[in-house]
């Protein structure tokens, strides 16, 4: 695979150093030999506990990098809104999407909903943003892409955790955003003791396509604010979710009237039981 595309990027993308790690958790110490080889002095990591982690880079991608790539994908990628299944009834999914996989993987279908699977191949600065991903994750492989681009305020993804058996039990899921900041919450599931009520099932979807509705603020109730994390995602930023997180955490980009811009995000994952790997060259 090759990694350079015909957008006009400086040789450098990658900012060297950055302190600006405003966020959750606590800022990294330098005390893992291979995060240390890694540049990103202002990142965030979040210890979930049980095995879950996030980590968060604000200004993963230099500012003007990274206007580069939105423009480009906002007018290049193929965006649809495709109808779903959730709960049993049919509607539009609450934001554009787009799925790009290598060839020969296993298909991804969630909410009834089967995305056709683009190539890398038709949109080469892809490979570069993938190619800075690894850069920050060293040793980590990622071979698909779900895109969601949010038009508004008034698109969203609800509650959900990214579970599916394709990614196995402990899959890493990194998230890069473009335009518009928007808030990321985390919240712990609900122990299996709580899901049940007499007012019926309190049980997030695993696609995070449900209306916000009443039944996902009973989930918020039950699961105690002190769990609740949120992360404003900058433009150019780079968050990571790995360990238990998606088997013990959900996670949800809610409506917001204010925010009025297009914000794109990007979650590179690793579908496993194949044994293709979209890697960086070299490594
Ligand atoms: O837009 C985001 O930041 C999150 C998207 C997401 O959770 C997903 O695509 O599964
Ligand atoms: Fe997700």
């Amino acid at each position: 695979m090759t990694t350079t595309s015909n957008l006009k990027l400086k040789p450098l993308l990658l900012l060297s150093s950055d302190q600006n790690g405003a966020g959750p958790g606590k800022t990294e110490t330098g005390s893992d030999p291979n995060l240390a080889l890694v540049p990103w002095k202002g990142r965030v990591l979040l210890d979930l506990g049980d095995g879950s982690e996030v980590m968060y880079i604000p200004r993963f991608l230099a500012y003007e990098d990274a206007w580069t790539y939105f423009d480009y994908l906002n007018k290049h990628i193929p965006w649809t809104r495709p109808t779903i299944r959730v709960f049993g009834r049919s509607c539009p999914q609450p934001r554009d999407v787009c799925y790009i996989a290598e060839e020969g993987l296993p298909s991804l279908v969630y909410s009834g909903f089967q995305p056709y699977a683009h190539s890398w191949e038709e949109f080469p600065p892809l490979k570069d943003i993938l190619a800075a991903v690894l850069k920050a994750l060293p040793g980590s492989s990622f071979n698909s892409i779900l895109l969601n681009r949010y038009k508004g305020g008034s698109d969203y993804v609800s509650w959900h955790s990214d579970d599916e058996k394709v990614y196995g039990p402990t899959p890493e899921i990194a998230s890069v955003s473009f335009g518009c900041e928007r808030e990321f919450l985390l919240k712990r599931k609900p122990s299996k003791g709580f899901r049940a009520t007499s007012k019926g099932l309190l049980m997030a979807s695993s696609s995070g396509d449900e209306p916000p509705s009443k039944r996902s603020k009973k989930v918020t109730d039950l699961s105690t604010d002190q769990q609740q994390h949120v992360f404003t995602l900058k433009h150019g930023s780079l968050l990571v979710m790995r360990g238990y997180t998606q088997r013990d955490w959900l996670h949800s980009v809610p409506k917001r009237t204010k925010a009025e811009s297009i914000r794109i995000n990007l979650t590179f994952r690793l579908l496993v039981s194949s044994s293709s790997r979209c890697e960086q060259k070299g490594k």
